[in-house]
Parts: C-alpha cells; sequence; structure tokens
C-alpha cells in the first residue's frame, strides 16, 4: 500500500475529508479549486495536524489521531513541490539541489541532474530561471533529500503548453523510473488522466 489516508480537518468554514487507499505508482488528488487539496498534501507532510483520522505511507504510521500517534516532520521524509518553486533566493542551482542531500542511499546526483535536465543551470541563480526550469530545480531538491515519497502540488500550474509537455514528460518518468508513492495533486482533468496510476478526487 502507498497511501492510505483517512483525514478530517476543519479550516475556517471549510470542512475537509479525504480518504485514499492506493497502491504503488502515483496517486492524484483531483478536484477544484479550494477543495483542500493542498491542505491534505500539508496533512500528510505534517506541516498540519488533521483533526481526526489517519496517515500511512508505505505501510508505515505517521499519524493516528485515536492512538496519539503524531511523526515530526522531518522524521517522516516527504520530498515535497510546493506549487511555487520556493527556491533559496540566496543560493545558486547547485547549492539548492544539494541543501537537503543526505549523500547516503537515495538517488545519484548526476543521475538526477541528468533526469530533470538542468546540468547547464547549476550556476544560475534562482531569479534567472523560468517557470520551468525552476519547478524541475524544486523537483530536484526534493528527490535528493533522499525522501520516502513525493508529494507534487500542481506542479504545471502557470507553465505555458510547451513547458507543461517537458514537465509532464518528466513526471512520467519519475513514476516510472523511481519507485516511491507519489502523490500529486491537480485541478486539471487531462493531467489526472494521463499522469495518474489512480485517480481520486476531492
Ligand atoms: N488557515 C486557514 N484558515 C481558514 N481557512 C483556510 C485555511 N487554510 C485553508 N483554508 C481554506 O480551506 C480551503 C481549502 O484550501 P486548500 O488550499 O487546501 O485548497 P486547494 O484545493 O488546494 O485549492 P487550490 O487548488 O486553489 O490551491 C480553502 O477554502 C481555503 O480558503
Amino acid at each position: 500500500m502507498s497511501f492510505d489516508l483517512d483525514l478530517t480537518k476543519r479550516l475556517g468554514e471549510t470542512e475537509i475529508a479525504c480518504r485514499i487507499v492506493a497502491d504503488a505508482g502515483l496517486t492524484v488528488l483531483f478536484g477544484p479549486s479550494g477543495a483542500g487539496k493542498t491542505s491534505v498534501l500539508n496533512m500528510v507532510a505534517g506541516l498540519t495536524a488533521p483533526d481526526a483520522g489517519h496517515v500511512r505511507v508505505g505501510g508505515e504510521t505517521l499519524f493516528d489521531g485515536a492512538a496519539g500517534i503524531d511523526v515530526p516532520v522531518a522524521e517522516r521524509r516527504a520530498g515535497y513541490v510546493f506549487q511555487e518553486a520556493r527556491l533559496f533566493p540566496h543560493l545558486r542551482v547547485r547549492a539548492n539541489l544539494l541543501y537537503g542531500c543526505r549523500g547516503d542511499g537515495g538517488l545519484d546526483v548526476d543521475e538526477t541532474i541528468a533526469l530533470l535536465g538542468i546540468a547547464h543551470l547549476l550556476d544560475r541563480w534562482p531569479r534567472t530561471l523560468s517557470g520551468g526550469e525552476a519547478r524541475r530545480v524544486a523537483i530536484g531538491r526534493a528527490l535528493l533529500s533522499d525522501p520516502r515519497f513525493l508529494l507534487l502540488d500542481e506542479p504545471l500550474s502557470s507553465l505555458d503548453r510547451a513547458r507543461r509537455e517537458e514537465i509532464m514528460a518528466l513526471i512520467e518518468r519519475l513514476r516510472d523510473a523511481v519507485r516511491m508513492p507519489i502523490l500529486m495533486v491537480t485541478h486539471d482533468r487531462d493531467e489526472a488522466t494521463r499522469l495518474g496510476t489512480r485517480v481520486v478526487g476531492i
């Protein structure tokens, strides 16, 4: 089992309820703007505590309200690619990529750079990158932190058609090459159908 989620959370006026039971591959959480998709990712990452329910990833319980389990964020080891790239502006691309790099286990740095096609960007500052380039670096930074699972929040948003196609192909390669559970959020039905091993609505 990759993701086994059963969560409820009240945020202001919004009542979020999400149930996902998914096998290996890429699970898409699909729903309209404001439905609570980012909030679900935050609860899986450990950034927001659910009101009730459980979060299990790869068979390990990260949160269980009834049992009083709430594994701290750093110990969950999520590779989280936020909706905006959120690169460190004072670090060049290479340093951004290596920021959370553990150097043990995990993916090979050179292979990851090749997979993402960002070798020519290593000495650049984040402010000089296009949206698609920044997104690829953010994905690389997440992959190199030796995560146990990946969370992708609208990885194709605000990109033009050509860049969307590029990142979509990249995510397909990741899905097929990296044996790690991936939970991706989108409000775009075509993206969901094309990329998802499984699509779950919210
Ligand atoms: N801290 C908060 N206090 C009150 N309401 C909140 C808080 N955080 C989120 N919300 C509300 O909860 C709802 C879900 O937000 P969330 O960002 O998870 O939605 P989303 O599905 O990811 O939306 P989008 O696709 O627009 O990013 C929204 O209506 C939002 O305004």
